[in-house]
């Protein structure tokens, strides 16, 4: 049985606004019940300090005291009658509703899977445009400056996480980062609340260069054998002698060097940091030829490929169309790694959210209109569109939109034929998220407003391997995109196409 949550916060900038809010509210809640706190805390103060002027300190004064019959009385009924009073005043719950609020708000907080997509997420987006851990704490990705955003406690997560993934060059860079980065003057009180942040830290860091030292040079051990060993050297070093170590390590201005091994050339990657060739000989153009519409608002043409034939065309959707684009996503689900038709693999492959829209509407009317004013083809056959939008660090590996077996798709395509085109409306700005062509080395950064058009068959429909393409990570911003599958059967076009393959899948 697949866990299904009402929410997803990974993925898509869509559930992390949801999230932002959850926050603020539970800040809300957490403040009421601090003055909740603060108002017991006061009656408190006052009711002690009236009884501490009452009372006799020296021997001398409480004889005194007690020599007045009127405060034995007094002293025999505050401790019959007020001192139960007052512990029971003080053992009542402070802020009851809003403890029942946070609990309740915590219901909705991101779970261990969201915890991980995003450490995987902002992981990939270091590995892929092969980002420096430094810059990355400062809040550097790539050329762009956010300043710094990453705490202490954020750091170590992120070498805890490689740390897991068995990448100990990297958990050791992040756990470098994390002992290196000045505490901040309230870092006691954080403790406290949350626990020793840098509790045992020291040690990991020492642990990860004995790990990251010992697999290169005992390629022939298994990674079990290799903790094993490291934790055996470990046990048999003094603590002084560890600590040395990290002081020394700590001081090294190349303490990161270790994370600097990837397998950066995988043309993918390559294509996502920018790194394929220029190209040459395509031209720019506005088409005035596909419908008689375009005679009358010709759309400026950019050729990206000729094989496969690829075309990018500026301004095609308006501001107002995009937000209807977002106003029709209500009922995303998480990309197909959360689709329970398909295998849940370890390593999706496509982390996003994704919504087919099935309802028909003026705006879907619109966009259909569009497509076959742009692209030519009839696409009465299947009106129906998908919408997606991709949050920090989301991507979708290489594949290809037809029928194969490299096709990660559910087989929505049976019986209205093979996806003979694909377009895909871009919605928005974004820093990464480019969609690469591997095979021909091409990458198209997304503008707002665009639309990037290809073929995915041969003019007998027979498939053409070049087109496989993919979604790089994205770095920054919200990835909304509209894609339309173009159907090769277009005279299969007098059912709706969701009809046929619900047919067919029965
Ligand atoms: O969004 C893109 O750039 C490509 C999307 C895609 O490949 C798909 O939906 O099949
Ligand atoms: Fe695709």
């Amino acid at each position: 049985d697949i866990d299904y949550h009402t929410e997803y916060y990974s993925s898509s900038i869509v559930g992390l606004v949801k999230l932002l809010d959850i926050e603020n509210q539970f800040v809300l809640r957490m403040k009421e019940y601090a003055e909740a706190l603060e108002e017991k805390l006061a009656t408190l103060k006052i009711y002690l300090k009236t009884l501490e002027r009452k009372r006799p300190q020296s021997e001398k004064e409480q004889k005194q005291y007690l020599a007045n019959p009127l405060h034995e009385f007094s002293l025999i009924r505050r401790l019959r009658q007020d001192w139960p009073t007052l512990q029971k005043y003080t053992k009542q719950e402070v802020g009851a509703e809003q403890l029942q609020a946070m609990t309740e708000l915590l219901v909705k907080a991101p779970n261990e899977d969201d915890m991980l997509e995003m450490l995987k997420g902002i992981d990939r987006i270091e590995y892929v445009y092969d980002l420096n851990p430094i810059d990355m704490s400062l809040g550097r990705l790539q050329d762009r400056e956010f300043g710094q955003t990453l705490s202490i406690r954020d750091c170590l997560a992120l070498a805890q996480h490689k740390y897991e993934k068995k990448d100990y060059g990297g958990a050791f860079a992040w756990y470098s980062i994390a002992l290196k980065r000045e505490r901040e003057p309230k870092a006691f009180t954080y403790d406290k609340v949350l626990g020793t942040a840098l509790n045992g830290v020291r040690e990991q860091f020492a642990k990860m260069r004995f790990l990251k030292v010992m697999a290169k040079q005992e390629p022939l051990l298994s990674d079990k054998q290799v903790r094993d060993e490291v934790e055996k050297a470990l046990n048999k070093s003094s603590p002084a002698f560890v600590d040395h170590f990290v002081n020394e390590l700590l001081e090294q201005e190349d303490g990161g060097v270790l994370w600097h091994d990837k397998k950066l050339q995988e043309p993918y990657y390559l294509g996502c940091r920018g790194g394929y060739p220029k190209r040459t000989n395509l031209h720019c153009r506005y088409n005035t030829t596909t419908t008689p519409f375009l005679r009358l608002a010709p759309f400026k043409m950019e050729e990206v490929s000729l094989d496969p034939y690829i075309v990018l065309y500026h301004n095609v959707i308006s501001d107002s169309e995009i937000e209807d684009i977002k106003q029709h996503a209500t009922n995303f689900t998480n990309g197909l790694s959360r689709n329970p038709l398909l295998n849940v693999t370890d390593k999706p492959q496509i982390v996003a959210r994704m919504q087919w829209v099935e309802k028909m509407t003026p705006f879907t009317d619109r966009i259909n209109l569009r497509i076959t004013d742009i692209t030519g083809f009839g696409v009465d056959e299947c009106k129906t569109v998908q919408i997606a939008n991709y949050g920090i660090g989301g991507h979708f590996i290489p594949h290809f939109d037809y029928t194969t077996e490299g096709r990660v798709s559910i087989n929505d395509t049976f019986g209205i034929g093979d996806r003979t085109a694909t377009i895909v409306f871009y919605a928005s700005d974004m820093q990464g998220g480019a969609t690469v062509f591997p095979n021909i080395q091409v990458t198209v950064q997304p503008q707002k407003g665009s639309a990037l058009h290809w073929y995915n068959l041969f003019d007998d429909d027979s498939p053409n391997p070049l087109t496989l393409h993919s979604v790089c990570p994205v770095i920054s911003g919200s990835r909304w995109t509209l894609t339309k599958f173009i159907h090769s059967d277009a005279q299969l076009f007098r059912k709706p196409c969701l009809a046929r393959v619900a047919q067919l899948r029965k």
